[in-house]
């Protein structure tokens, strides 16, 4: 399987090579230039829209940051080697990444779009009007670059970006299917999952940004070499609103689809320059979509219904190319039409629907499967897979006095919790009595409003979630919070993601440090879903797992953690009976290597056989404390929570 790929490279590496010898027109090794210095900006473009899942329409403003330090660099210090210029354009445009991306530490969504595109027609301007260093509206020109002291001819420079295409490209991939990459996925799967894990979006939504405008810098300072004249009106709004169309119609978190969709946004315009040209594409394209919208209907895999609008709207578009004498005019509408086509057909974009039809797998799952079949280390449900609480005789856990308001709701109000060490802590109570918000006090994700908290003797008090993760204390969530586009085995690593402490380097080079600790990770990450029965389905992304697999996933990325308190939250709500038995035995081996719980249930056979003591919680305030037995037979219990409880499972 993996041979695949590797040939496809290879004769990918060997046509971009010989493309300028074969091919001895300068337009046309012009026209492959641009395509590939506009798939390295994507492939960065990529990390942010397609794995953090943040909005930016400001890469054409960094884009434009990177060309504009290239040119300013070479006009007034034309003595400085090429590849420090570019390294500088580089380090400038990563610099202005993290300023990008402080407002999408605040704000997401179209708030996040508004301020990014803001910031794109800001460099915009600032281009524009800053004419003592960007010679402004008349712009800068330049001639090819010295390489080693030698001129570069056309021939040359294109060999010199097709190599920089081709490092970008792995250094790309090798990071996306590391820590960092798995990092950045998850937050798009889920931010406050990420920080429980340890896996501070704060950090890695900037590293995101900083690596993205890197590669924008780089992709800016070789099109100022490449066209050999640079002017502020390139880096405009449309020209953002392309790169984000070459990652919808590519196919995002794939580097083929940046390769594919940087190919269409430099194609399409010259497309649309020549009528003559875009009837026959018109024309192919109309029969494709008959042809094979007839296949998927013949195959069953479509309907009638689904396959009738493409395929008119493509006849349709074919037909009215004969009608029209300019295409030029219509530039805008024919993006748009296509913009629409894919994003309602395509979801995947074209890669995704190419890989979807022809069965293919993205890497992730072959990650997952590749580390499936690793030997499972020596008895694998061991100490060392789940760790070892130290044993100490101190509370774990020491709550005094915690207040947590929502404007006039006291959500807690003056509660204690001590949890002692090795212990199972039943928290039980009726709806909305404050068991989730102590966990999300507890984790850092609410700041009490008055109250001590404190885990091992320190207070954790207005510390981060993802610090008091790395702590020690490991939650899941009462609402599923996996990250669902990733495997099954790619969740317990994010859950890994503090065993690592390689670099960017050390990941881009597969320097040993980083081949070393991503194969005990895996290794690991595979042991623990076998410790809570998943193994078999380690390739599985996580949101195709039936519902009972989901809640045990979460614990073994929660015990990923290696935590000394592991907090479950509901962990049997929506379990079958045969899936809560097994649930029973996973939480008692948990105890059993030492590791504090804290159960949230409202199923009280759960509660009363697997818990050492129970707290009860009603309208925010601890009611009782006890043994189970003790518990059970408190009337006010009783009257508050258990009638009710008993009345409904009698009812059942
Ligand atoms: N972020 C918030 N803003 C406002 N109110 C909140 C917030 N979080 C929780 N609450 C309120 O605090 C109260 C306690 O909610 P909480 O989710 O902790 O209850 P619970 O005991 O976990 O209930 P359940 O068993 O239904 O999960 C509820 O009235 C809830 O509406």
């Amino acid at each position: 399987m993996k041979s695949r790929p590797l040939l496809f490279a290879a004769i990918g590496l060997a046509l971009l090579v010989l493309f300028p010898v074969v091919v001895d027109n300068a337009y046309y090794i012009h026209l492959v230039e641009t395509i590939s210095i506009y798939a390295i900006l994507l492939f960065g473009l990529d990390i942010v829209v397609g794995y953090t899942g943040q909005v930016s329409l400001g890469h054409a403003g960094l884009f434009g940051i990177g060309a504009y330090a290239c040119g300013v660099m070479i006009t007034n210090f034309p003595a400085t080697p090429f590849l420090v210029v570019t390294a500088i354009a580089i380090a400038v445009t990563a610099l202005f990444g993290a300023v990008l991306a402080l407002p999408a530490l605040r704000v997401t969504g179209p708030y996040l779009a508004m301020v990014t595109l803001a910031f794109g027609t800001i460099i915009q301007i600032l281009i524009n009007e800053m004419d003592f260093l960007t010679n402004g509206p008349m712009g800068i020109t330049l001639t090819k670059p010295q390489l080693v002291g030698h001129q570069l001819s056309e021939r040359e420079f294109f060999w010199v970006v097709a190599f920089l295409l081709v490092a970008a490209l792995l250094v790309v991939h090798r990071i996306l299917r590391s820590h960092l990459g798995r990092a950045f996925e998850a937050l798009r799967g889920s931010p406050v999952a990420s920080d429980c894990m340890g896996v501070s979006v704060y950090r890695y939504k900037v590293y995101a940004f900083v690596v993205s405008a890197g590669l924008a810098g780089l992709a800016g300072s070789l099109y100022a070499c490449s066209e050999q004249y640079i002017s502020p009106n390139t880096y405009n709004f449309e020209l953002t609103v392309l790169f984000l169309l070459a990652i919808i119609m590519g196919g995002r978190k794939t580097r083929s689809g940046a390769l594919l969709g940087a190919a269409i946004i430099v194609m399409l315009p010259k497309l649309l320059d020549d009528i003559v040209l875009f009837r026959y594409v018109a024309c192919t394209f109309a029969a494709l979509v008959l042809v094979g919208g007839g296949i998927f209907v013949a195959k069953g895999k479509s309907t009638w219904q689904r396959v009738a609008v493409p395929a008119v709207g493509t006849v349709a578009l074919a037909a009215v190319s004969f009608k029209l004498e300019n295409i030029g005019d219509w530039r805008l509408a024919i993006f748009g039409l296509i913009t629409l086509l894919v994003v309602y057909y395509l979801q995947d974009g074209i890669v995704g629907f190419a890989r979807q039809t022809l069965g293919w797998h993205g890497h992730g799952a072959s990650d997952a499967l590749a580390a499936a079949a690793l030997p499972a280390p020596a008895g694998a449900v061991s100490t060392s897979v789940v760790g070892t609480a130290t044993p100490a005789t101190q509370d774990l856990v020491a709550a005094d006095k915690v207040l947590m308001q929502f404007g006039g709701l006291k959500a807690l109000n003056d509660v204690d919790l001590h949890v002692s060490r090795g212990t199972i802590h039943g928290l039980i109570g009726p709806n909305g009595s404050g068991k989730s918000t102590m966990m999300n006090v507890l984790t850092g994700i609410y700041v009490p409003t008055e109250g001590a908290i404190a885990f091992k003797g320190q207070s954790i008090v207005g510390r981060t979630s993802a610090r008091i993760a790395l702590a020690g204390i490991a939650r899941t969530f009462q609402n599923v919070q996996l990250f669902g586009e990733m495997t099954a085995l790619q969740n317990v690593l994010v859950g890994l993601h503090h065993t690592y402490r390689s670099n960017l380097l050390d990941v881009a080079l597969h320097l040993p440090r980083f081949v070393r600790e991503e194969r005990t990770a895996s290794a690991r990450a595979y042991a623990l879903l076998k410790f809570v029965g998943l193994e078999s389905l380690a390739g599985e992304e996580a949101r195709n797992l039936p519902y009972g697999k989901q809640r045990l996933l979460e614990i073994a990325r929660a015990l990923a953690l290696n935590p000394e308190l592991l907090l479950l939250d509901e962990p049997a709500a929506g379990l079958t009976a045969p899936d809560i038995k097994d649930l029973v035995v996973i939480i008692r081996k948990i105890r059993e290597h030492g590791i504090t719980l804290v159960l949230i249930e409202h199923h009280m056979d759960v509660v009363m056989s697997v818990c050492d003591i129970v707290t009860v919680l009603d309208f925010g305030q601890k009611i009782a404390e006890g043994t189970p037995a003790a518990v059970q037979a408190n009337p006010q219990v009783i009257k508050a929570y258990l009638g009710g409880e008993l009345d409904a499972s009698a009812a059942h």
